[in-house]
């Protein structure tokens, strides 16, 4: 079926298929919308999730699938976005969080590399951009933006996985979002983006060793999210500002985020911890989902409180 039920990937037109039937199942609460176009010219879509009430000036992001083997990622947002339309004014939780504030979901940030693991190389991270005077292809998105841009952990060598791009923003699919991002940057107070694996939730800074601004506050609400995960599925998730946890990695769309004034950046990698890798398995979807869902709205219900 077309559905979107949580025990297999969709591919890419499954996924446009998706997002513009949903929209068109719930007119008064999800709204399509085209914020750009990757290197190769497929849209890129954002959907808008708002609960039925009058506008407000209050909204979150939450992106998927910059890197294009993280097939968890994409899978994650679409669980997103169904269960916020599925579950609005019957759960507390998630009718709170549409009440409050706007929701945009990015569920394909980096479609032609999404469409590459399916036909090509299930292993490809980077998007497919293409430079004169060099026969690899690809820059890595979550190195590409205007952070630190291109220092310790990236690589301006075109053919690394880390490479950097040109110049800051210089891939079609960071501008779309980094302009989308800057018209909405008084309103947006709840930047994540979602990765895989190795169950982390980090925060900036991942450019530098040095503590963000609000460290102790990212701190407390990764923390958090990641005892609520052990308490109730009894999986480990390590946090942490990114630069310390995971590894350097400058250029990256949360740092870039949170410079921009949005207080509440984070950048979760999914399951598993290296059993399957980016290989999960479709039996897994909906753990990881859960899992993912229950740090959402522990994170977001308590920035609601705050902001
Ligand atoms: N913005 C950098 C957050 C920490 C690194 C995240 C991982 C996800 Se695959 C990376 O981009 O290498
Ligand atoms: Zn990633
Ligand atoms: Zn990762």
């Amino acid at each position: 079926s077309g559905g979107m039920n949580k025990d297999r990937y969709l591919s890419l037109e499954d996924i446009y298929y998706w997002i513009n039937k949903t929209s068109q199942e719930y007119p008064d609460m999800a709204e399509m919308m085209l914020i750009g176009s990757s290197f190769e010219k497929r849209p890129i879509y954002v959907l808008k999730l708002s609960g039925k009430r009058p506008a407000v000036d209050k909204a979150m992001w939450m992106d998927c699938g910059i890197h294009a083997r993280e097939w968890i990622s994409p899978a994650f947002c679409l669980y997103f976005i169904k269960y916020a339309l599925t579950y609005y004014n019957q759960y507390s939780d998630i009718t709170k969080m549409l009440n409050k504030m706007d929701i945009y979901v990015l569920p394909v940030l980096n479609p032609d590399g999404y469409k590459y693991t399916w036909t090509t190389n299930r292993m490809w991270r980077k998007n497919r951009s293409v430079k004169e005077g060099s026969d690899c292809v690809g820059v890595d998105l979550n190195r590409n933006f205007d952070a630190k841009w291109c220092t310790e952990g990236a690589s301006s060598f075109p053919c690394s996985e880390i490479y950097c791009g040109s110049y800051p923003e210089s891939e079609p699919e960071v501008e779309a979002v980094a302009k989308f991002l800057r018209s909405k940057k008084e309103v947006v107070k709840l930047y994540l983006s979602i990765h895989s694996y190795s169950q982390m939730l980090l925060f900036p800074y991942s450019y530098t060793y040095e503590l963000a601004r609000n460290h102790a506050e990212l701190l407390d609400l990764a923390q958090d999210a990641a005892t609520k995960i052990r308490r109730f599925y009894g999986n480990i998730y390590q946090y942490g500002a990114g630069a310390k946890t995971i590894y350097l990695a400058p250029g990256g769309s949360d740092d870039w985020a949170y410079n921009q004034g949005i207080p509440y950046s984070f950048t979760f990698e999914l399951q598993d911890r290296g059993k399957y890798g980016f290989l999960l398995p479709p039996e897994l979807i909906s753990s990881a989902c859960n899992e993912a869902l229950l740090a959402v709205k522990t994170i977001t219900l308590r920035v609601l409180q705050k902001i």
